[in-house]
């Protein structure tokens, strides 16, 4: 990983998969496992995704990777219903990956 940023992506990408011991959002949902995903839901997103995204240098800033995490979180909270293991720990990861953004607790990584 070249420059400063693709370092960071790095680390808050190696962070957000340790708050999913599930791999619950490991990979892309397929059809198969989530009944009419493909129809529901316009722009998937997973981590396996987001990692290739920062190896092939297609997130020019920091908030273009949390778009995708954030679109990662609300896809899961909008195609499973509320009472779900999923739709719970989207919630969760969510409100997770967030605090790591907030610029006080990555003071170091944005200097
Ligand atoms: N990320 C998701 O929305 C997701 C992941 C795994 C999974 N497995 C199922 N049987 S439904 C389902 C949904």
């Amino acid at each position: 990983e070249r420059t400063p940023l693709q370092r960071m992506l790095d680390h808050l990408h190696k962070a957000i998969e340790k708050r999913d011991p599930n791999q619950f959002f490991a990979w892309p949902v397929t059809d198969n496992i989530a009944p009419g995903y493909s129809s529901i839901i316009t722009k998937p997103m997973d981590l396996s995704t987001m990692k290739q995204k920062i190896d092939d240098n297609l997130y020019g800033e920091l908030q273009e990777f949390v778009a995708d995490f954030k679109l990662m979180c609300t896809n899961a909270m909008e195609y499973n219903h509320v009472d779900t293991v999923y739709y719970k720990a989207s919630k969760k990861l969510l409100h997770a990956g967030l605090k790591l953004f907030q610029p006080d607790k990555m003071g170091w990584l944005l200097q």
